[in-house]
């Protein structure tokens, strides 16, 4: 089937998927699949059908899709199933571009899990196979869909409270166990050979980038403060340089407790949240905005807060309104109005192209320019 008679095929219709691999992450996507109303999961590839059986099994005890989904034993399958429109790819990274240009090749839409891949030369041929086949192609950066990024955004653009933009500065880390750097693909120089930098840098770079709303630095300048004993990051910390002398800093580690925090600092204010990945549990996600002030009083001074809590309503994870059920829903609706939007393949290319010069400029100690999108 041609790639334009697999999308003329679909209007009307939900956008029909097929999930590559059992993945731990798939659990989590299995639940946007569930709640967003213009898609439905078809199918669920493993390379053995016990795995995507036994995956299917569990998911539909815990939250069941309202009709059945089918397990297939290998990827191949799931490429040449002639229902499947779009299909998910949270394969590890190293393994990862293969299956991305043969399910392109196949005439299939494609959402990969993040860092999209180990190259920007990997990823510019497949943005490039996307955009001639006329495919959506998206990173899943889950938070991209928050309801809060926009309103947030904006408020970091405040010429107001904000001002204009100095600094951002960001940090995800989790400390992960002993058995971590042996059994974890994030440990693994095949399967994730840019470890922490790729599987939590990447956010750092995203979220950075937002905040700008797209500006590239001209500038990396990075350090790899620990890696495994084949030389996979595990902790790492960069400064990007912009033009008009705005700066940013990163760190991302596997060493370091949990945490997951930005500041975007102007020269009148500053906004921050602490969970712009994976937002607190509840209902509501929020980010402040401050404008702390000295004031002096005679002999008295005093420091002023004035911090201001914004929060839209957003269930955490797991229901209609949280940012993976968006993610699903505005991808599928791309694919059922046979529109790709060019902002995701864009968006995951500039990610690349930043991280990948701070890798170099690591591996280099010193700075290195970025090169353009
Ligand atoms: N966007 C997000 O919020 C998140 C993104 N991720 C990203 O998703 C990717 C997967 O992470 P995670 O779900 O934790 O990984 P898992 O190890 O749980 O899953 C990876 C899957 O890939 C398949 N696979 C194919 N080839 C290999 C191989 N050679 N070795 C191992 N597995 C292989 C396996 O499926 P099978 O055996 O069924 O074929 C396996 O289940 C990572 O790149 C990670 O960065 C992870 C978590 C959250
Ligand atoms: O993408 C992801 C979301 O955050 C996790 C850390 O808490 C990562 O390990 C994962 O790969």
């Amino acid at each position: 089937m041609s790639v334009q008679a697999s999308s003329a095929s679909i209007a009307g219709k939900p956008c029909r998927w097929g999930i590559m691999g059992a993945a731990a992450i798939a659990r989590k996507n299995w639940q946007g699949l569930r709640w967003a109303e213009n898609s439905r999961l078809i199918a669920v590839a493993s390379r053995s059908l016990e795995r995507s059986q036994s995956f299917i099994l569990e998911c539909q005890g815990s939250v069941p899709q309202p009709h059945e989904v089918e397990a297939l034993g290998s990827y191949e399958e799931l490429l040449a199933h002639p229902e499947v429109d779009a299909v998910y790819i949270p394969l590890p990274t190293g393994v990862r571009k293969e299956w991305i240009l043969r399910a392109i090749a196949a005439g299939k839409h494609v959402l990969s899990e993040k860092p999209v891949t180990v190259s920007v030369r990997d990823l510019r041929e497949i943005v490039a196979a996307a955009q001639k086949a006329n495919l959506q192609f998206m990173d899943g950066v889950m938070f991209m869909h928050s309801a809060r990024l926009e309103p947030m955004v904006a408020q970091i653009m405040d010429s107001e409270r904000v001002g204009r933009v100095r600094r951002i500065c960001s940090h995800f880390s989790f400390h992960a166990p002993e058995s971590f750097f042996k059994e974890n693909i994030r440990a693994s120089d095949k399967l994730e050979p840019l470890g922490c930098l790729g599987d939590l840098g990447w956010y750092n770079i995203r979220m950075t980038l937002c905040g700008l709303r797209g500006q590239m630095p001209h500038t990396a300048r990075a350090r790899c403060l620990q890696t495994t004993g084949n030389g996979v990051p595990t902790e790492f910390s960069a400064e990007l340089d912009f033009e008009g002398g705005t700066t940013a800093s990163f760190y991302c580690s596997f060493h370091t407790e949990t945490q997951q925090w930005a500041h975007f600092s102007g020269e009148k204010g500053y906004v921050s949240l602490d969970d712009f990945v994976l937002p607190w549990f509840g209902t509501a996600s929020r980010w402040s905005s401050h404008q702390a002030q000295v004031v002096a009083e005679g002999c008295f001074m005093r420091m002023e807060n004035h911090e201001r809590y914004h929060a839209v309503d957003e269930i955490a994870t797991g229901g209609s309104t949280a940012q993976e059920t968006n993610m699903f829903r505005t991808f599928s609706n791309n694919v059922l109005t046979n529109s790709p939007d060019s902002y995701w393949p864009e968006m995951a290319l500039k990610t690349q192209l930043v991280l990948e010069a701070c890798l170099l400029s690591a591996r280099k100690d010193q700075p290195v320019p970025v090169e353009a999108c």
